[in-house]
């Protein structure tokens, strides 16, 4: 992973603003699959898939691993991202059926 060098804290947050941006643009992508997904279910229930949510966390906590980052961070975050994204699809789920 490339990462440069930074002279100054004001070029460091700047890095950082960047970073932040593209990690919010990256949410906003996953959100439309997940809305995406939503039309390929037949019900409520089947929104929330305990073992897919199992595989993706595992995937996640080992690139983490990989990168020399706190697999516990990432859990913890993916944990709170899928929470709101189930939310997400079972709205557009719900939407998708009243019509
Ligand atoms: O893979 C799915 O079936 C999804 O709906 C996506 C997703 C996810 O955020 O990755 C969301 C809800 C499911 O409970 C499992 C995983």
């Amino acid at each position: 992973m490339k990462t440069e060098k930074c002279n100054t804290l004001a070029e460091a947050r700047k890095k950082i603003d960047e970073v932040d941006e593209e990690i919010v643009k990256l949410i906003a992508k996953r959100n439309n699959y997940i809305k995406q997904i939503a039309h390929f279910k037949t019900s409520v229930t089947e929104v929330k898939a305990e073992e897919r949510i199992e595989d993706v966390i595992s995937r996640v906590r080992q690139q983490a691993i990989d990168l020399d980052l706190s697999p516990n961070l990432i859990n913890d975050l993916y944990v709170r991202m899928i929470d709101a994204m189930v939310e997400s699809e079972i709205e557009e789920f719900n939407n998708a059926k009243s019509f």
